[in-house]
């Protein structure tokens, strides 16, 4: 029978080993991944290896988030619009907006929300409570519907009375249609210049409906413009 005595002097033994060994193990794992850095505390290396992640991985921090208000009057193209922005898929009908709708796009280091509100008569009451938190307003009109186009500027112009700085898109939607009123026409009728004053102001043709997606008045400019827009700091 061994005696008692030796193997416990050889459990310590191989105790005392495996605590050295894990000691070495620790000491060369450090210096290893600290390589020619310059001696710190370990604390301070895990802040700079923290720090040249986020530095490589720019998309991984914090977007800058804006939101996009899009009103108009009913029938004028809003989810359209929102919808070909979003997404380049054909749709062959669009319901009319019972209340709200809204689309997320996320796109260099932005992200953009898109808030539409409906624009059928009861619905533009709520209009005005949107614009506090909105960072551009995109107005959409339907270029053929001359009879309401005085409705439609009566209520921009309303609307932006007590908003002189508001960033403004103005969207001459439905340009695809052969009686579509110009950008020039919509200009004088919505009476654009009065609202120019302080704020930044753009006119663009568009076309909200999928085979329009690769022409000059592809909604694809309206994404481009926002991007551009709401990148300025
Ligand atoms: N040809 C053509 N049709 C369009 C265009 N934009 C929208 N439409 C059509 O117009 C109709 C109304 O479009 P919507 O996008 O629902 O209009 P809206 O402004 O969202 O209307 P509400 O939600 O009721 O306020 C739909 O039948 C669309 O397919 C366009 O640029 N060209
Ligand atoms: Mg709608």
């Amino acid at each position: 029978m061994a005696p008692t005595g030796a193997l416990r002097n050889l459990t310590l033994a191989l105790e005392a080993a495996v605590v050295v060994l894990g000691s070495l193990l620790f000491i060369a794992w450090k210096l290893y991944f600290r390589g020619s850095e310059p001696a710190g505390t370990w604390d301070d290396w895990w802040e700079r290896e923290l720090r040249e992640l986020q530095e490589r991985d720019p998309a991984g921090s914090a977007a800058v988030w804006k939101q996009v208000l899009v009103l108009g009057l009913d029938g004028a193209g809003k989810s359209s619009v929102l919808h070909y922005i979003c997404s380049q898929k054909a749709r062959t009908r669009i319901p009319p907006t019972l209340g709200f709708n809204s689309a997320q796009l996320h796109v260099e280091g932005l992200e953009m929300d898109l808030l539409e509100v409906g624009g059928s008569h009861n619905l533009r009451a709520y209009w005005p409570l949107y614009l506090s938190d909105a960072h551009v307003l995109v107005f959409v009109v339907d270029s053929v519907d001359r009879s309401r186009l005085l409705t439609a500027r009566q209520e921009l112009h309303a609307l932006l009375a007590e908003e002189p700085r508001l960033p403004l898109v103005v969207l001459a939607n439905k340009q695809d249609k052969s009686d579509a009123l110009s950008t020039e026409e919509l200009r004088e009728e919505l009476a654009l210049h009065l609202l120019s004053g302080q704020r930044e102001l753009f006119l663009l043709p568009t076309s909200a409906t999928w085979a329009s997606l690769s022409t000059a008045t592809s909604v694809l400019h309206v994404k481009s413009l926002l991007v551009t827009l709401l990148s300025q700091p």
